[in-house]
């Protein structure tokens, strides 16, 4: 399959002697074309210098990276090749939408009509059209970050490099986000790079920690052995506990069962399917519930699998 990214032993130290900093130590990867790769880590792990790497903002000092060509020979013509959103907003807040998309163009070389049709059809899929004759200082935070997604699209890209696309979003404007820049993507065949702290964000993903890869699979992959999700039961009467474990261990697809006071924790193989036989097991034995929760296996259980230390001990701003 053709590789539109290329990482291959990346490593990069900042500054001299005893102030160096070691930001990779052998980053490696490849990404097909057309599909969504993540790159995920705490603050710190090497994920923006990767990026930067791939965007020719920086050089490594060794290995080698391509984004569609060469990064090393063809800095220029890799430039023009992708698209890259940097974390922090790069439209013009003082000129319209309309105003913004237009001005890109004009960076990228492109003709007056063809400005005009790529806008129009940018703006209509990112659902800025109405707001397009607004100045942008006064459009949401989600349509701000839709715009700069837009931008980087102008000039049609292959492949498009995003910096936290979502962090500071509500659910539901994640949701539109990610909705928006796949249909655009999908459509034009765009290879999507991006830095997250959400798994489902991307087809697939490698974990980067201390500037390593140290796993890469799809979200479930690498979700996988983790021995399902995590149910806690509080129990009305702590006296119970003894009947409670008893109960609840005859449920099949339940295990791991321990009791710390009024608590049950335990863990289920197939999601929600035996929560009811096992409220029934329950209520059949005569033992009141104050609650029940039900959560899968979280970034945090992920990370401390494949990098033996928790996502929270190494970063405390992330979401899970
Ligand atoms: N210009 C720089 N000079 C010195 N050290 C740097 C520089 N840029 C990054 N670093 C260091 O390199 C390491 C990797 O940083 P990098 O920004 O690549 O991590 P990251 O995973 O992208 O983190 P974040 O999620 O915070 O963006 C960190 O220890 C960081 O402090």
């Amino acid at each position: 399959m053709h590789h539109a990214i290329e990482a291959d032993g990346l490593v990069k130290t900042y500054g001299k002697g005893a102030k160096a900093v070691r930001a990779l130590s052998g980053v490696g990867f490849t990404v097909p074309s057309g599909t969504v790769f993540g790159l995920l880590g705490p603050n710190g792990a090497g994920k923006s210098t990767t990026t930067k790497i791939l965007t020719t903002l920086v050089t490594p000092d060794s290995g080698t990276a391509v984004a569609g060509l060469d990064v090393a020979t063809e800095p220029g013509r890799v430039r023009h090749a992708i698209g890259y959103v940097p974390q922090k907003p790069c439209f013009d807040p003082t000129a319209t939408g309309r105003e913004n998309v237009t001005l890109q163009g004009h960076v990228y070389g492109m003709t007056r009509a063809d400005i005009r049709a790529r806008g129009d059809q940018l703006l209509e899929r990112f659902g800025l059209a109405d707001a397009a004759g607004r100045v942008t200082k006064t459009w949401s935070g989600g349509m701000q970050r839709k715009l700069d997604v837009a931008l980087a699209l102008m000039h049609r890209p292959r492949v498009l490099f995003l910096d936290e696309p979502t962090t500071g979003l509500d659910p539901e404007a994640r949701a539109g986000m990610w909705a928006e820049i796949s249909g655009v993507t999908a459509a034009d065949g765009v290879t999507v790079l991006l830095t997250t702290h959400y798994l489902e964000e991307a087809d697939r993903l490698v974990i980067i920690d201390r500037g390593r890869v140290v796993a890469e699979g799809t979200p479930e992959e690498l979700k996988g052995g983790l021995h399902g999700d995590a149910v806690q039961v509080e129990l009305a009467d702590a006296r119970q506990q003894e009947a409670a474990r008893r109960a609840v261990g005859s449920v099949p697809g339940v295990g791991e069962i321990t009791v710390d006071g009024a608590r049950l924790h335990a863990r289920v193989d197939d999601g929600a399917a035996p929560l009811p036989g096992l409220l029934a097991a329950l209520e059949t034995s005569g033992v009141p519930l104050a609650s029940v929760t039900l959560a899968r296996p979280s970034l945090d259980d992920v990370y401390l699998r494949h990098a033996g230390r928790s996502f929270h001990s190494a970063d405390t701003k992330v979401a899970a």
